[in-house]
């Protein structure tokens, strides 16, 4: 059996007195959509920012194609392929969107050769008519878009997204569901932090399940919807897949 793309053993994370996240333990296989769920405060972004190299484990360890990258630089784990999109989108309101999403690309090309690469990212997620507007200007789903071109742009084989979806409608969500989807069949590996649960339960392959910093439930959507454990930490019902 081929080893898993994303490999996560006993990871910890440690906030003074806040056991933020305790002996988390899963891996992700090539080209699956997996979605991380759980309450305000479980611990979803630590995680995240930890797998990324935005905090330091105080323990455990993260493989990226069986190389360790516990530890490393954050620009060093995006150059490897493992990259995070931010919650409350964090665009550069006074740059263009062309700007923002060539930050990415620097990761591994200077500023002439990432230019085209950015438009090519900013084409794939379907917004390269408004590569000269300002970052500033935009609406909620164009934002969601910009920040996934810009997570695209550093050239992941795993992307992690949080909370893309956050402020839009359910027909701009069904959009960027679409938009997942399509990325996976260009051979993305794809991990989303997400609180609503109609877009989590369609999209998703399997979902793991953190709740006060410890995975409680790893399964299909229609096994995590029932889920004793987990209606009752964060579903409160059982919902329909
Ligand atoms: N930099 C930090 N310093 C201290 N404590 C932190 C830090 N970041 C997060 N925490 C704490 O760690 C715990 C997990 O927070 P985290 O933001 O990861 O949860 P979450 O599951 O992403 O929540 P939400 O769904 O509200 O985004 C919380 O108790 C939070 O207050």
């Amino acid at each position: 059996m081929n080893s898993p793309l994303l490999s996560v053993e006993g990871l910890s994370k440690r906030f003074g007195g806040l056991q933020a996240l305790s002996d988390v333990t899963f891996a992700v296989n090539t080209g699956e959509i997996v979605g991380l769920i759980g309450p305000n405060g479980a611990g979803k972004s630590t995680l995240f920012s930890t797998l990324v190299g935005l905090h330091r484990p105080s323990a455990g360890k993260v493989a990226l194609n069986g190389r360790d990258v516990t530890g490393l630089r954050p620009h060093v784990i995006a150059a490897n392929g493992l990259t995070k999109t931010f919650q409350n989108v964090s665009l550069f309101a006074g740059s263009s969107v062309l700007e923002n999403v060539l930050i990415g690309g620097l990761v591994h090309s200077r500023v002439a050769s990432a230019r085209g690469f950015a438009m090519d990212c900013l084409e794939r997620v379907g917004i390269s008519d408004i590569a000269q507007r300002s970052a500033g200007s935009l609406s909620f789903p164009e934002r969601a878009r910009v920040e996934v071109a810009r997570a695209l742009c550093t050239r992941p084989k795993v992307l992690l997204l949080d909370e893309v979806m956050a402020a839009l409608n359910t027909a701009e969500m069904d959009e960027i569901i679409s938009l997942i989807r399509d990325l996976r069949k260009d051979g993305l590996t794809v991990v989303i932090v997400e609180h609503h649960m109609r877009a989590i339960m369609s999209v998703c392959d399997r979902i793991f399940v953190l709740n006060f910093g410890q995975l409680i439930a790893d399964g299909p959507p229609a096994h995590i919807a029932r889920h004793p454990e987990v209606v009752k930490a964060y579903l409160g019902r059982e919902h329909d897949v």
